[in-house]
């Protein structure tokens, strides 16, 4: 089975080549202004544009400014090829005046001319971790920031085992910086020397192989991360904190009215029932509109403001295509789970051999609805307002991406007290598929409640923790798309029921929970066997081999 058959039955219709993703956009230059006064570092911006040899000569004109006092001297202590920092020295030693410029990418390296830092204190937290109370560092310690880091990484040995499990060896690895360990700020700006820390703030160390993950305030805080830039005017970018479990964060002012209006104006045409392969059937999970945006200027742009606001680079093989979803009328998505739990191609565990896997979703809310519509997270009990209801079955939470139907319905009810996140143009919801140790998390269930009144159009932003597998580390080789049968499987049965791809082994390979009475469409090939077994049970109630003679009709292998 290939692991586009996992896409096509959790998120819809796969386009053909993901790596077709047409021009870049033009890279958003950000210009960093929080430590320069806006004039000087705009000022110096421009002159850097125009000829970059003048950034010397520029510290030599301020050095001149400055010649007044005595005690004074200028130097650029930071140059980077789309940067530069000039520091002033004065009585109380260094003290950063001007910076300016764009993104840098490369590793902090510090002044031929002056080896000082700014002397900071500050905490240093182990990644997502907002909550404790953090070791308390002073620059003025460490020779440099990689010293550092090194240090406050290989302190945490308890959090650190649990992302290396408990292998020592690879902790001394995950902590080094020449090989990926890396700090925040609790702006999401990536620390790249101590110039980047001002005085008292919190860090955050990310060990090599995880991605820096937004750390946990109390539910109900704002906050505007530095990692990026606002689309409009005087309407800064804020993350308001939902939950603490799963990791749920409202973005405000996310995109501006001409990035969803060319989003939606691209993409209205191509909409198309949300589960390919079969006209006028709709699998009852998921009754939406979908269509894959590779091309639009402002999707491909919303996409690397999504990096952005994760504190990651952009690379285009760390992201699916953005989904573009209409809900009509009481049209809705059953809550699942967008990571694959399911073993369709080599490595799905991000903790086991480097493994990929979706670790965030930027859901974005492209229209407001008059009514419903909201995104819901049923196993979250840390939101503002649960009320200590029992939300989902017991056990439920047991079984990554299940739910019964009656509590998905339950959830999205407005007198249950679940986490619904209010559809809201221009916003968008960030969660993690991940926690902060890389492991995958089974609370990051959430779904699309049925549209009550208007219509909704929303679209997923997806970012894998690694580059994405590639098409033929499917498990079965067999490339995406390649001429597969495409399917469905019906669980007839009164009860729910566990689908495996049978591969030969006693266990099988685990596809999908079957609720009784549901439908999972699936691509598979001649040849290919699946077997079905009541959910928990050893004995073996149905099996089935795919033929190419169903190939183009409406096959369906019915479980009873
Ligand atoms: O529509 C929503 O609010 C959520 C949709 C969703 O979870 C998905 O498309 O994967
Ligand atoms: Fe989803």
């Amino acid at each position: 089975m290939a692991a586009e058959t996992l896409k096509d039955r959790k998120n819809g219709a796969v386009p053909k080549d993901t790596s077709a993703a047409g021009a870049e956009p033009s890279a958003d230059r950000t210009v960093r202004k929080n430590v320069a006064g806006p004039s000087e570092g705009a000022l110096l911006a421009k002159s850097m544009l125009m000829f970059a040899a003048l950034v010397a000569a520029l510290a030599g004109v301020v050095a001149l400014a400055l010649q007044h006092d005595p005690k004074t001297k200028a130097a650029v202590v930071d140059f980077f090829p789309e940067e530069v920092v000039i520091a002033v020295e004065d009585a109380t030693g260094l003290s950063l005046l001007t910076r300016g410029g764009f993104k840098r990418e490369s590793k902090s390296v510090y002044s031929q001319d002056t080896k000082r830092e700014p002397s900071v204190q500050f905490t240093v937290h182990f990644n997502g971790d907002g909550l404790s109370e953090g070791l308390s560092k002073s620059s003025a310690d460490y020779p440099g920031l990689d010293a550092l880091i090194r240090d406050a990484c290989l302190a945490l040995p308890e959090i650190l085992s649990k992302v290396t499990n408990g292998d020592e060896k690879a902790a001394v690895q995950v902590c080094e910086p020449e090989l990926g360990a890396k700090l925040f700020t609790d702006r999401g700006r990536r620390v790249l020397s101590f110039f980047d820390i001002e005085d008292g703030q919190r860090t955050y160390v990310v060990p090599q192989g995880l991605n820096f993950v937004w750390p946990l305030a109390k539910v109900g805080s704002v906050w505007h991360p530095d990692s990026v830039e606002s689309p409009v005017p005087g309407k800064p970018i804020a993350l308001r904190q939902l939950s603490m479990s799963p990791r749920v964060f409202t973005v405000e002012n996310f995109m501006s009215p001409d990035e969803m209006d060319a989003i939606l104006e691209h993409n209205r045409e191509l909409l198309k029932p949300s589960e390919v392969g079969f006209a006028g059937w709709r699998d009852k999970t998921r009754t939406s509109s979908t269509a894959w945006d590779f091309h639009s200027w402002a999707a491909r742009k919303v996409q690397k403001r999504s990096f952005d606001l994760l504190g990651m680079e952009f690379q285009s093989d760390m992201a699916d295509a953005v989904q573009v979803l209409r809900y009509n009328l009481t049209e809705w998505y059953k809550p699942h789970t967008d990571w694959f739990a399911e073993k369709a191609y080599d490595g799905h565990d991000p903790k086991v051999n480097n493994g990929t896997n979706r670790f965030a979703t930027v859901f974005l809310y492209l229209t407001d609805v008059e009514e419903g519509g909201h995104t819901v997270f049923p196993l979250s009990k840390t939101h503002e307002g649960y009320n200590g209801e029992q939300l989902v079955k017991p056990g439920t939470e047991r079984t990554a991406g299940y739910i019964a139907q009656s509590d998905a319905e339950w959830v999205c009810n407005t007198s249950s007290t679940a986490l619904r996140s209010e559809p809201k143009a221009g916003n968008a919801v960030l969660f993690y598929s991940q926690e902060a140790d890389g492991s995958l998390d089974k609370l990051s269930l959430h779904g699309g409640c049925p549209v009550i009144k208007g219509t909704k159009y929303s679209a997923n932003v997806w970012i894998w923790n690694r580059p994405k597998p590639r098409k033929d580390q499917a498990k079965d080789g067999k490339p995406a798309n390649s001429n597969g049968i495409e399917m469905r499987f019906h669980n007839a049965r009164g009860e729910a029921v566990e689908l495996f791809w049978d591969d030969g082994s006693d266990k099988g390979v685990f596809q999908v929970v079957l609720g009784p009475g549901e439908y999972s469409p699936m691509t598979t090939y001649h040849g290919h066997s699946f077997f079905a077994r009541v959910k928990g049970g050893t004995e073996r109630i149905f099996s089935f081999t795919a033929n190419d003679k169903d190939k183009g009709k409406e096959k369906i292998a019915t479980i009873n």
